[in-house]
């Protein structure tokens, strides 16, 4: 459960005092997530999701994401909605936190996605990126290639007592990438975790995507290789080519990769497994005290790292010659 930052009854009482949707029936940390702390709100108007922003959302990144997530639900994307004050703030401060509440989204996200999850999230994700495209505001990927080092500087001491060698993979592949980073791809608006538990289906179809809070601009196509890690690989850890396949064309339907993004395709798939690999590894070596959150295991991504690696071409993804 991700809740890093507890709130009792009578400041949230004070804090709902500002908004017009009603009084506080009840409400409980919600177990899913791990970045910030989220709260379901039932009130006597209806259910609402409160977010209290934790130590990866700087709060000068607030209005970014808000304001992205009207952008997009303007322009037909089903995501979450920013509620304003009586005084029209979409941002407010509770138990020492930025905090926001956003409309509650129906939907259920998959465990084990199928093909066909794949393929309509790959359509989402290029709509996404259609609908971004004319966001007037920038945030750059604060967690892309210049903020890798960091995050190995602040786990390499430790990082070998989670696996032994992992120290000088991480090493090796930082300067790899580092020195041939794929520049000068299309670039927009990207999620940038659009992870299985991160889209909402109805009936088995895709109802809405939610935690914008990564959400950055950056290669469009680097967003793709994050869904590919994050929804084609099996909990065995071998890759499903159809479901690749099936992700790579749901998104061409919509927003056709040009052949230079899916060239880049393999080396974007090693950055993002690297980039999820170091944020997992500094979760795991500093968990907070008191907090209720189970971190990820960081050495799925040193694994599907290894797969990257030894990808010879974007055909191994499902990419179509
Ligand atoms: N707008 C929403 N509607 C419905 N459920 C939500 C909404 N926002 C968050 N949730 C629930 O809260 C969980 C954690 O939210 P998320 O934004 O992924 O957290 P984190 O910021 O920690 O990544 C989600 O998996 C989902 O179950
Ligand atoms: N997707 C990240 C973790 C952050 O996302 P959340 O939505 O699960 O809080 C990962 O899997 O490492």
């Amino acid at each position: 459960m991700a809740v890093y930052t507890d709130v009792a009854a009578s400041q949230l009482d004070a804090f709902l005092a500002d908004y017009a949707i009603g009084t506080l029936v009840s409400y409980h940390g919600i177990a899913e997530g791990v970045e910030n702390s989220n709260f379901l709100l039932q009130t006597t108007l209806g259910t609402f999701i409160l977010t209290l922003y934790e130590k990866r959302v700087a709060r000068g990144d607030l209005p970014f994401f808000i304001g992205l997530m009207q952008h997009l639900a303007a322009r037909g994307i089903s995501c979450p909605q920013p509620v304003a004050t009586r005084g029209g703030a979409m941002l407010g401060e509770l138990a020492g936190r930025p905090a926001a509440i956003v409309t509650f989204l129906p939907g259920v996200s998959v465990r084990r996605p199928s093909a066909d999850h794949c393929g309509q999230l790959g359509g989402a994700l290029a709509r996404l990126h259609l609908a971004g495209a004319d966001f007037p505001m920038r945030r750059a990927n604060g967690l892309s290639v210049a903020g890798w080092r960091p995050l190995f500087e602040a786990a390499r001491d430790r990082a070998d007592t989670v696996a032994p060698g992992l120290h000088a993979a991480i090493a090796t592949e930082l300067d790899d990438l580092a020195a041939h980073w794929p520049a000068g791809l299309p670039t927009g608006v990207i999620h940038a975790d659009l992870f299985p538990d991160n889209a909402f289906f109805l009936d088995d179809t895709l109802s809405g995507i939610i935690d914008f809070y990564f959400a950055c601009t950056d290669l469009l196509a680097y967003d793709v290789a994050v869904c590919l890690n994050a929804w084609c690989f099996e909990p065995d850890g071998a890759f499903n080519a159809t479901k690749g396949r099936a992700l790579i064309a749901g998104y061409g339907k919509v927003r056709p990769l040009l052949p230079e993004e899916g060239a880049a395709l393999p080396r974007l798939a090693r950055g993002a497994a690297l980039r999820f690999l170091l944020t997992r590894l500094v979760d795991w070596l500093d968990v907070p005290e008191g907090a209720l959150v189970r971190p990820k295991d960081p050495l799925e991504y040193l694994r599907k790292l290894r797969f990257h690696r030894a990808v010879t071409s974007a055909r191994d993804y499902g990419l179509a010659a």
